[in-house]
């Protein structure tokens, strides 16, 4: 098969392997090579360029009436050679014998002349002019690039005077957004301190500066950088837990927050634990921690779960809060798809019916090629790999398994005994991930037994108080302060924020009543250790029942934490509704028993994939953004 055969063919999904996730991951992924007879890299450049500039040749292909005189050619194959013919240095990468090449070349005047016409529709007086545009329509609305100035090594003042010197400093991030791509201005965020914003242009040369180097600024987006402020520590409080750490992000500002309120670096009075259940990411928040300068008050955990940890060892005893911000959906993730749209040539369509690209706008029914790339929904996981969704069954099932597992993180949260406030977070747009788990969370035993409850928004750190964007109150079940306390961000709104959620949960421990029960609220064997089922779930002593068997029942994975149902059995889901299937998402052994990865984590039915997923890397392997 030719390149172009290869790459139409990709396009078009038309491979059981490459269908799914982001051209990269597609063109690049663990089977590339024996995918492609072609250079994978050449593969990519050619899917990449030809979408770009699809919806011109569209329209150059249908006024040329190429596709009508040359029968063996596709729509596909049309454009990746006409792009060639058109744009590539060397032209159609084939033999000038070949029968692909001679079709298009036949067409050359007309093609030439098409191509010219497209362009002046478009009042770009060169090719380059042209491919400029495509490049800024592309490139969507503008979302700005965050920088927080990290206090345990700088201060905003001294950033404005070096990394920003020059710069005009404009009073709305909305004019930031309108500047232009590469504009020199900022402006300083109004709701969490120490945050700038900068055009996306600027970007290079914020990770070329001294100061990114030195750990002095840190790429973050906006809405990434509530939990840890709204966490809201004070190194008189206590120790803090960051639960799912990596990259370190949150963990970094959890420390800029404490030196900027007066922790001591050389004998600092408190201290961060930072979990991070992968051995490889965790060398990511290592260097990270390193790099921003809290290695002296970070106690890193690396390939530690923090659902294994017990929160009444000694190690703990002076967690006061914990921020959770555990792996999620990632669908609030902002510009991650690296595929443009492709647009095919119609072959029966007529040249006089074209004017420019917009006045085919309105079509009714869409192409069937491109019905087949539309997803119900994609998932980014935490390496950045994209899964997409091909039901809402699918999606509904993925969404059930993250929020069983992100509940359990939350509950077992609220077993450290000294714990007084506890974030939790995503970057996910779905309900069933943000507020649903909330309720849960608050609804559960050991939530009552302890007295957790929802931060209020009027006790809310100001610029948290002050950011408008609130929970959903019908998925809040209409409770107005529940939905109030939770804070949402939506990207493309004109905040330049990703999507993202995050609320908090606090307790005055005046109903706690392990102050007396020093062993904690989990049975015990013997040795002082936690009594745990095969999934790992701890016991309680109040009911001797698993922690979280009750809220389980209620998400539908109760298998994975709970026992199993009876075969045959139709068991209560919600309050009417009766599910048929009562051994739940997961696929099981012969036994019975869940089969889950070396991970442990458990194998969906619906897909055959197992469903908590790795964590996204960063742009530069070092953790520098967002997340
Ligand atoms: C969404 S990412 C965290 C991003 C990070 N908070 C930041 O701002 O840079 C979730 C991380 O939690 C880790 N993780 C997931 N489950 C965990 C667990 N049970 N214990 C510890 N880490 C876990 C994942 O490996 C991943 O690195």
């Amino acid at each position: 098969m030719s390149l172009y055969h290869e790459t139409a063919s990709l396009l078009l999904n038309e491979s059981s392997v490459t269908h799914g996730g982001s051209l990269k991951s597609r063109v690049f992924g663990t089977d590339s090579k024996k995918l492609f007879k072609s250079p994978p890299a050449q593969v990519y450049a050619l899917a990449l360029e030809s979408s770009k500039w699809s919806s011109i040749l569209k329209e150059v292909i249908e006024n040329s009436e190429l596709l009508k005189n040359e029968r063996k050619v596709t729509p596909a194959l049309a454009v990746l050679l006409v792009h060639d013919h058109l744009l590539a240095k060397g032209g159609i990468a084939l033999p000038t014998s070949h029968g692909l090449r001679a079709a298009i070349e036949r067409h050359k005047a007309r093609l030439a002349s098409e191509f010219t016409k497209a362009r002046l529709r478009r009042k770009c007086p060169t090719v380059e002019a042209l491919r400029e545009e495509i490049v800024e329509k592309l490139a969507g609305p503008v979302h700005p690039r965050w920088v927080r100035v990290n206090s345990v090594k700088s201060t905003l003042d001294k950033q404005l005077e070096t990394t920003f010197k020059g710069f005009q400093v404009v009073s709305s991030v909305g004019e930031v957004m309108s500047a232009g791509r590469n504009k020199r201005v900022i402006c300083l965020d109004g709701h969490v301190p120490n945050l700038i914003a900068c055009p996306p242009g600027l970007t290079e040369y914020l990770t070329k500066s001294d100061a990114y180097k030195k750990g002095e600024i840190i790429l973050q987006d906006k809405a990434s950088c509530f939990p840890a402020y709204l966490l809201d520590a004070r190194p008189e409080d206590g120790d803090i837990i960051d639960a799912c750490s990596a990259p370190g992000n949150k963990t970094t500002h959890l420390a800029g927050i404490l030196a900027e309120r007066g922790l001591s670096k050389k004998s600092p009075q408190v201290k961060i634990h930072a979990f991070e259940k992968d051995k490889n990411r965790a060398k990511t928040l290592e260097k990270m921690v390193s790099r921003a300068g809290s290695d002296t008050f970070t106690t890193i955990h690396p390939g530690e779960d923090f659902l294994r940890s017990d929160p009444h060892s000694p190690e703990f005893a002076k967690v006061t809060a914990l921020l959770l911000d555990p792996s999620c959906s990632g669908s609030g993730i902002v510009g991650r798809d690296d595929t443009p749209e492709l647009h095919l040539p119609d072959p029966s369509a007529k040249p006089s019916a074209i004017s420019s690209n917009t006045s085919r706008r309105k079509r009714k029914r869409p192409e069937k090629e491109e019905a087949v790339k539309e997803p119900a929904a994609t998932f980014i996981d935490d390496d950045d790999n994209e899964t997409v969704l091909s039901s809402q069954k699918d999606l509904q099932t993925r969404i059930e398994a993250l929020a069983a597992f992100q509940l359990l993180i939350i509950l077992h949260a609220f077993a450290f005994p000294a714990a007084k406030r506890v974030t939790y977070s995503t970057c996910s747009i779905y309900a069933g991930e943000n507020e649903h788990v909330v309720l849960k969370a608050l609804s559960s035993p050991i939530a009552k037994q302890r007295g957790w409850r929802i931060l209020r928004r009027e006790e809310q750190v100001r610029g948290m108080h002050e950011w408008e964007v609130r929970g959903d109150k019908d998925a809040c079940e209409l409770n107005q302060e529940v939905a109030d306390g939770c804070i949402r961000a939506f990207r493309d709104d004109g905040r330049g924020v990703m999507g993202f959620f995050v609320a908090a949960f606090v307790r005055d421990g005046s109903l706690d009543g392990e102050a007396v029960d020093e062993d904690g609220p989990y049975r015990r064997d013997d040795e002082g250790r936690i009594v745990r089922d095969d999934d790992g779930i701890p016991t309680l002593k109040s009911t001797g029942r698993k922690a979280v068997e009750g809220e389980m029942e209620e998400v539908e994975v109760d298998v994975r934490y709970g026992k199993k149902a009876k075969k045959g059995k139709k068991k209560k889901k919600g309050k009417n509704e009766e599910v048929e299937d009562d051994e739940g998402p997961f696929l099981r052994d012969e036994q019975g028993r869940i089969v889950r990865d070396g991970n442990g984590m458990p194998t969906l039915k619906s897909t055959g994939e197992t469903v908590v997923i790795e964590e996204s890397g960063s742009e530069d392997g070092w953790g520098g953004f967002d997340d």
